[in-house]
């Protein structure tokens, strides 16, 4: 039996809800063997982020060479990469390792508003890491900085994707969790460089969203790993997050985080419905 496998290269969370713990979780949920390098070490919990304390990018690039020279990884998710070295720094491994199924997901500001990319490092990440990413998957806030436009209209969020694409990313996912004008729905656009396909479900109101961004791609990269195209990859994370998200945990007095395990109980019980 063939064993996917995954690489994330992102924060850790203490809270457990974003970061490198979000995505070893999904990564597991999903049946895939999950590995980390760790970026920054994060004193995080759902009321907010007390502390950053970023590793050098030496040492996130040793991590990713002991994946690279023994376990190999089959696909590899970024996450947030605080600065302009640590970002130079993973380019040149993913490059290394001839890692090409890469999900970078551009975090930049968490929910309560802590920056965890400095602002001097956004050019870095356009001109550095999105010509290495096979799907980038931005929020609307992230998907404006990148792409340097304000997005209000499904016509902005093509352009801006068209954009993101012209750097080099081979995929652009689009998420819509903070449409201002987004109604019971959520739609995740998807841009393959020829043409658009839109992912909708039912927008759910809560304020335990901690780590949907960092979850739903991880999904994404999971789904890679086993070899699907971005094009089924992507409504197993919508299912994914979605089921997250509904079932969410009512952990902590802040954002909480949302539930990684509810997806294999769902389908776990369709399961069981269906053989009867
Ligand atoms: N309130 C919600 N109800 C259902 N799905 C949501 C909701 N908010 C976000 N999502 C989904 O969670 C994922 C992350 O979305 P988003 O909030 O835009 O990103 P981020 O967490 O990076 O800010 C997307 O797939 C989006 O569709
Ligand atoms: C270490 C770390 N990485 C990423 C996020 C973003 O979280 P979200 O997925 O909610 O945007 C976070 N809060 N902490």
């Amino acid at each position: 039996m063939t064993i996917a496998r995954a690489l994330t290269v992102a924060g850790s969370d203490s809270g457990g809800g974003a970061g490198i713990q979000a995505d070893l979780k999904t990564f597991q949920e999903l049946r895939v063997f999950g590995m980390s390098a760790i970026t920054a070490v994060t004193a995080q919990n759902t009321l907010g982020v007390q502390g950053i304390y970023p590793l050098s990018a030496e040492a996130v690039q040793q991590q990713m060479d002991a994946i690279g020279q023994d376990l190999g990884a089959d696909a590899v998710k970024t996450g947030m990469l605080f600065s302009s070295e640590i970002i130079l720094g993973v380019a040149e491994k993913l490059q290394q390792y001839k890692w090409e199924k890469v999900v970078v997901d551009p975090v930049m500001i968490a929910k309560g508003g802590a920056a965890l990319l400095l602002e001097e490092s956004v050019r870095a990440l356009k001109q550095t890491l999105l010509p290495l990413a096979y799907v980038v998957t931005p929020n609307l806030p992230e998907a404006e900085i990148l792409a340097d436009m304000r997005i209000i209209s499904l016509e902005d969020r093509k352009e801006a994707a068209k954009r993101l694409a012209a750097y080099g990313a081979k995929h652009v996912v689009m998420k819509g969790g903070h449409d201002p004008a987004g109604g019971d729905e959520v739609v995740d656009l998807l841009y393959d460089g020829r043409d658009f396909y839109e992912f909708r479900s039912a927008r759910k109101e809560t304020r335990h969203t901690h780590g949907t961004g960092c979850t739903f791609a991880a999904a994404i990269t999971a789904e890679l790993a086993k070899g699907r195209s971005v094009l089924d990859a992507v409504p197993v994370a919508k299912a994914f997050i979605q089921a997250a998200i509904e079932d969410s945990l009512q952990l902590g007095q802040g954002h909480g985080p949302t539930n990684h395990w509810a997806y294999r109980e769902r389908s776990r019980a369709q399961a069981q419905m269906s053989s009867r």
